[in-house]
């Protein structure tokens, strides 16, 4: 029975990191430090990494697989896990490697969610009770989106991306297409064609679909490839471009429609050959909730 019991305690144990897509991204200003003030709706999606994690006893934080072109101490589950660790002055440690889903540097999310689900789960596996808002303060040292994902609701969002509040989003159905080209988040902030001054809007004219992504105007002209994804994926339903991309999505009346057009990307290689790169595609729905939103209060 001990045997039993150890063998559990020294498991892996996996942990969901959801991405999200930007349904849209207005820049609205920016802030003395660079940073850039922004109204968006971020949604969850039920399509994403895997992250498993060992408590260890020794206070060791290790990483026990690599992730291609990260190194362990820029990786952002390792950064969030040591944050918490000098926050709580916990003694606990963790070994930690994540199964890799979501397009890196596509827009998604993928490390801010990984570092979110990081901060989730040690709070739980350490037994720290830290509150949601606390883990929201530490996440947002780590990237504007952690906050989105321990949040862990739909959410209208302001600031850099820390003002967050709850917004109740239909069942819908996205595929979601990333064309296989590197995008730095910093240098289209930086971009002098960026415009910086879009007027507040509301989350009535949202409804309307009175609204767009602002950084999309500038990947379009700097990504050739985005902008065809785009044309490409007009011609299904409305495409709109996620965070500073590259991932652009469109939504569906149903799964069955959305996988159509994914087999079309997927078998006839039309997409890449009109694009001229490569291209990854998955479908996905919507989520209400974060899965391990109770693992804070
Ligand atoms: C564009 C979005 O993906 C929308 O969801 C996010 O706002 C980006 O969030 P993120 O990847 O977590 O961003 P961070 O890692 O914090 O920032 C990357 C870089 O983007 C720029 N940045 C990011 C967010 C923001 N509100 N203003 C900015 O100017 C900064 O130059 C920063 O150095
Ligand atoms: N665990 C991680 N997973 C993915 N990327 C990581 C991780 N840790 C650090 N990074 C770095 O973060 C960069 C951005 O990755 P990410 O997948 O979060 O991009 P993104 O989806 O464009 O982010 P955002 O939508 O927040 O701008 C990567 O290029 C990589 O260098």
């Amino acid at each position: 029975m001990a045997d039993t019991v150890n063998a559990t305690m020294h498991d892996f144990q996996p942990f969901p990191a959801p991405a999200k897509i930007n349904l849209f991204l207005h820049i609205t200003g920016r802030r003395p430090d660079g940073y850039h003030l922004m109204q968006s709706v971020f949604r969850l999606l039920d399509f994403g990494d895997t992250v498993h994690i060992r408590p260890r006893h020794d206070g060791a934080i290790c990483r026990t697989e690599p992730i291609p072109g990260v190194a362990e101490i820029d990786d952002l589950c390792i950064r969030a896990a040591t944050l918490l660790q000098q926050h709580t002055n916990s003694k606990m440690g963790a070994d930690i490697h994540v199964s890799k889903h979501t397009p890196m540097g596509g827009g998604l999310g993928g490390g801010s969610s990984d570092a979110a689900t990081v901060l989730l789960a040690l709070n739980h596996l350490w037994q720290l009770g830290l509150k949601r808002e606390e883990l929201i303060a530490l996440g947002l040292q780590l990237g504007a989106d952690v906050p989105f994902f321990i949040f862990g609701q739909n959410a209208w969002v302001e600031g850099i991306g820390e003002k967050l509040q709850p917004i109740q989003l239909p069942h819908t159905c996205y595929l979601v297409i990333t064309p296989r080209v590197h995008i730095s988040t910093a240098e289209i902030f930086s971009s002098k064609e960026l415009t910086r001054d879009t007027k507040p809007t509301t989350m009535a004219t949202f409804l309307t679909g009175m609204v767009q992504n602002d950084l999309e105007t500038v990947v379009r002209q700097q990504y050739p490839e985005v902008a065809k994804t785009l044309i490409w994926l007009s011609q299904f339903s409305k495409a709109r471009m996620s965070g500073s991309g590259a991932s652009v999505f469109a939504e569906f009346e149903n799964q069955e429609q959305a996988e159509a057009v994914l087999a079309r990307v997927k078998q006839t290689r039309e997409l890449q050959q009109y694009a001229d790169c490569e291209v990854s595609g998955f479908c996905a729905h919507g989520l209400n909730r974060h899965p391990l939103y109770t693992l804070a209060d």
